[in-house]
Formats: structure tokens, C-alpha cells, sequence
């Protein structure tokens, strides 16, 4: 199942420096393999702000949920989730 998945992130200001830089270095490390799995399809920035657009390809709701809690920067994020399905009209033969 593909999902559409913006990630805003805001990481307090009173958090340590060093502290934040290592949930981001963790964060990176999880997802790039999450990406290598085929599960994190996609990631892009989203210019001008703390936030990303990705799509994941995972099996059900409960697997992207569990990706997503999973997240070292999960309680500094708001999520939000849009499921995908394959337009009628696609030509791509990777859309499903
Ligand atoms: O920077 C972000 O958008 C937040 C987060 C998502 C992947 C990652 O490495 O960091």
C-alpha cells in the first residue's frame, strides 16, 4: 500500500544541542535504511521549511504506523498521512 506522509518537524529550542543532533543522526540512519528496504520510497524537502513529503510502500496501515512511531524524531513531528492507490489514468508501471 503507498502512502503519502508530511512530516513537519519542531524540535524545542531548550533541547541541547548535542542531544538534538543525535536523534537527527539516528533519524537519518533509520530512515536511509527504511529507503534501502524499498519501504521509504521517497523523500523530498520542502523548501523553505523543517518538513519533508515521502511516500512509503509498506503492507498495511499497522506497518506504516509502527515506521512512523518508530521515528527518533517522532515526538517532535506532526504527521500527516494521505493513502494512495494507482490512478485509472497512470502510465507508470511503478505506481502500485
Ligand atoms: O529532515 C526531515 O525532514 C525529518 C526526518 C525525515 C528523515 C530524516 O532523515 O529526517
Amino acid at each position: 500500500m503507498l502512502f503519502h506522509v508530511r512530516m513537519d518537524v519542531n524540535i524545542p529550542r531548550d533541547l541541547p544541542q548535542a542531544e538534538a543532533g543525535e536523534i537527527i543522526a539516528r533519524e537519518k540512519a533509520y530512515s536511509q535504511e527504511l529507503q534501502r528496504s524499498g519501504k521509504w520510497r521517497h523523500i523530498w524537502r520542502i523548501a523553505g521549511e523543517y518538513a519533508n513529503y515521502s511516500i512509503f510502500d509498506v503492507k498495511d496501515n499497522e506497518e506504516l504506523h509502527a515506521i512512523l512511531t518508530g521515528l527518533p524524531l517522532f515526538k517532535f513531528m506532526t504527521i500527516k498521512v494521505t493513502p494512495l492507490l494507482r490512478h485509472p489514468s497512470s502510465i507508470r508501471d511503478d505506481d502500485t
